[in-house]
């Protein structure tokens, strides 16, 4: 298999108002986030250019990502129902994009530099 990825970012506000009052990160804070997309191929899935798919391609993710996340609080953009854990929203950004990129098998978010959270099907 040939993987490739492209790394994006946006900055963010969340609560993760699930946690108990104590934990520092159930008051509203903001991250400056990193997005990780990983694509996938066979070597015969390969284009004739040698690509998995061109990084080009991603440039339709960017906008999305600036119009949809960047300097937005997560819980309005994910809605009530989903806590904006990096996990949660690393499965959110890929089932929304799935069909769009149907090599993408991981979407990996990092909230600090110590942090990632990966998420690809079972
Ligand atoms: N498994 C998860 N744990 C935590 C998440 C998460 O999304 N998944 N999120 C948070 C906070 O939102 C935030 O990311 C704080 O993380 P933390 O590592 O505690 O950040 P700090 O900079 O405060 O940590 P230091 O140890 O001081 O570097 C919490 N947990
Ligand atoms: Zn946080």
């Amino acid at each position: 298999m040939f993987t490739i990825t492209k790394e994006f970012h946006f900055s963010a506000s969340h609560v993760l108002d699930r946690l108990p009052s104590w934990h520092p990160c159930a008051r509203m804070h903001g991250h400056n986030y990193v997005v990780v997309l990983e694509l996938s191929a066979r070597a015969d899935q390969l284009s004739a250019t040698g690509f998995v798919r061109d990084y080009r391609d991603l440039d339709d993710f960017k906008k999305w990502l600036d119009d949809t996340l960047d300097h937005r609080h997560l819980n309005d953009a994910l809605g009530p129902d989903l806590p904006p854990s990096a996990e949660l929203l690393a499965k959110w950004i890929f089932d929304m994009w799935r069909d769009r990129i149907p090599e993408l098998t991981t979407v990996s978010v990092s909230e600090t530099p110590k942090t990632w959270a990966h998420y690809r099907p079972g």
